[in-house]
């Protein structure tokens, strides 16, 4: 984390990075008509990281950085996905940034994806590290209880990156 001006990731840092950890089981039935449903609408994670083992049905779809464009995330046996979430964009004052994702139902299989949701606590304020304004940085997002994050994550439907705008100054 060497971008992050970080040279060591003290406990108080690990906290903030993974001290809280969930998982998750995602069963999605197979759907006869896949276009007129949705599997997961497009979000981005409140995790700092997740780590994601899909099975090779296939149909999550990360969104392009130039925009418009979904990019389908082939299944490899044996690799996990590792997607960024908006706790690691808030505390790198936007260096990472959260990936958009959504998932798409499959016409004639059922599938099974099982992320891991490395988080901060409930009870940590989170907001850009202090390396970093230290650094003359000009803050972006504001600190926020991190379990007010989540519920205003919890509170709406999925809508894509707009948590984010949440925590922003
Ligand atoms: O099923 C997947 O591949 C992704 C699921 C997901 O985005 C989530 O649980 O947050
Ligand atoms: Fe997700």
């Amino acid at each position: 984390m060497n971008g992050l001006n970080l040279h060591e990731i003290d406990e108080t840092k690990e906290l903030l990075l993974m001290g809280s950890i969930r998982t998750n089981l995602n069963y999605y039935p197979k759907c006869p008509n896949p276009e007129l449903t949705v599997g997961v609408g497009r979000h981005s994670d409140v995790s700092t990281l997740t780590i994601l083992l899909q099975d090779e049905i296939g149909g999550l779809f990360v969104r392009g950085n130039d925009g418009d464009n979904w990019i389908h995330v082939p299944p490899i046996k044996g690799s996990l996905v590792i997607n960024v979430g908006d706790a690691l964009q808030i505390i790198s004052n936007g260096k990472y940034r959260s990936v958009e994702h959504r998932v798409m139902a499959n016409g004639s299989k059922n599938r099974i994806s099982i992320p891991i949701f490395m988080n901060p606590r409930l009870i940590d304020m989170i907001g850009p590290f202090p390396e970093l304004i230290e650094n003359g940085e000009k803050p972006i997002y504001k600190p926020v209880l991190y379990s007010d994050y989540v519920k205003h994550f919890f509170r709406k439907a999925h809508d894509g990156k707009k948590t984010v705008a949440f925590a922003e100054l």
